[in-house]
């Protein structure tokens, strides 16, 4: 077993002559327990130079207790982690090179914006009127060019957000950590600041580390994703990577929506839902084995009634994944309608396909209606199901 529980002291070594091919941050085997708890099981990571990283996971999955860590926050059990090639496990938090943004702004109330900024600013041996400077070039960066006079309690909490991350950035820090910066926020503010901090990182360069729970959040703003739950790394890939391919129905499941079936594996490139077979990729199942077919509603695609006919114009890439379907319900959500369909080859179960507002216009789907709907091979995915 390799999670012994206590601090390993681990020898912070000298910077590695730079390479640009290694990574700025290497997490290696890093285990947390809080007493008999284990918080982080075995966490390995590599963040290239310039990424933005989002850790993305349920409540209690152990994300902000990986940031910590990274951050020399709360020390890891066990385990060792290098930023730049130097190893950083055990170097206190004001040792380290990052500059850390929290939920709660943690904005000095009784010092204006201007000395917030400057505070990490003076002890760096910067003369009064270098600081002075650097602050304003730093409000001209997040756009509050005008507010520097002004205390935390009379800008808004989109403005605070905003000037603790130019304090955050204020000394350059190797490593830009952000610990859910937006949930603070309401709705129209957190999109908004969303492109913000990610146009601000991108000019930066900065490596970033952001913590959320928010999927939408993650998936707009990462370069990659780190999926965790109950403390473990569920999966690591770009936004599209994650949605397209999810590797386990857990990151299905918590990316985006999904209609999930009880299913078995036929032959190869063949599962049985409800009453009758279905092609998708089969690989890693045996034939017999019990799986769980998913599909996004977004990725249905709906056709018109007579899809079937050799000469239809909109002939569906898999005919045998044509089904007719009852429209029970249409919701309308805006961008798309949310439609419960029922088909008597899924059995007794309702599948939910989101249409755009042109095709419910154009194939006049409508409730009560019969239509017929397509779930595309590559869209079918299949996990693992105890039988
Ligand atoms: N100081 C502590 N003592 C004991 N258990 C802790 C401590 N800090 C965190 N934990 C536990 O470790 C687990 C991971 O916590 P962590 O804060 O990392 O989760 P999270 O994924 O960031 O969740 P949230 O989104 O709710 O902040 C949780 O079950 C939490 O209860």
């Amino acid at each position: 077993m390799r999670h012994a529980l206590s601090i390993e002291p681990t020898p912070t070594s000298l910077p590695r002559a730079a390479d640009p091919a290694a990574p700025y941050l290497e997490i290696t085997d890093l285990w947390k327990a809080y007493g008999d708890f284990v918080a982080l099981r075995d966490i390995s990571l590599s963040i290239a130079r310039g990424e933005f990283i989002c850790f993305l996971g349920p409540s209690g999955c152990g994300k902000t207790t990986l940031l910590r860590a990274v951050a020399g926050l709360d020390l890891q059990s066990q385990g060792t982690i290098l930023q730049g090639g130097r190893n950083i496990s055990t170097l206190p938090a004001s040792s380290r090179d990052y500059g850390i943004v929290f939920q709660s702004y943690a904005l000095f109330p009784n010092l204006t914006i201007e000395q917030n900024i400057a505070f990490g600013l003076e002890n760096t041996g910067r003369s009064k009127a270098a600081v002075a400077s650097r602050v304003s070039e730093l409000l001209e960066t997040v756009g509050l060019s005008a507010h520097g006079k002004k205390y935390p309690a009379q800008l808004s909490g989109g403005q605070q957000q905003r000037i603790a991350l130019a304090r955050a950035i204020a000394i350059s820090p190797g490593l830009l950590l952000l610990d859910e910066p937006l949930s603070a926020l309401d709705a129209k503010v957190r999109v908004h600041l969303r492109h913000e901090i990610k146009a601000l990182q991108r000019k930066l360069g900065v490596t970033t580390i952001m913590v959320t729970h928010d999927q939408e959040e993650a998936l707009a703003m990462a370069d990659r994703i780190v999926v965790m739950n109950h403390g473990i790394i569920e999966q690591v890939g770009s936004p599209t990577e994650i949605y397209r391919y999810p590797e386990t129905l857990f990151v299905a499941d918590f990316i985006g929506e999904t209609n999930q079936f009880p299913a078995r594996v036929v032959r190869g490139g063949e599962v049985e839902i409800g009453h009758s077979a279905f092609c998708c990729a089969t690989d890693g199942f045996a034939a017999g084995q019990a799986a769980t077919a998913v599909v996004r509603p977004v990725d249905i695609i709906p056709h018109g009634a007579h899809a079937h006919a050799v000469n239809a114009i909109d002939r569906p890439a898999t005919p045998q994944n044509l089904i007719d379907a009852e429209v029970r319900e249409m919701e309308f959500l805006g961008m798309f309608w949310r439609t419960r369909l029922t088909a008597p080859r899924l059995g007794e179960r309702t599948l939910v396909a989101d249409f755009s507002v042109n095709a419910v216009r154009r194939l006049s789907i409508e409730t009560g209606g019969v239509i017929q709907v397509e779930i595309p091979r590559e869209r079918l995915l299949l996990y693992p199901r105890s039988a």
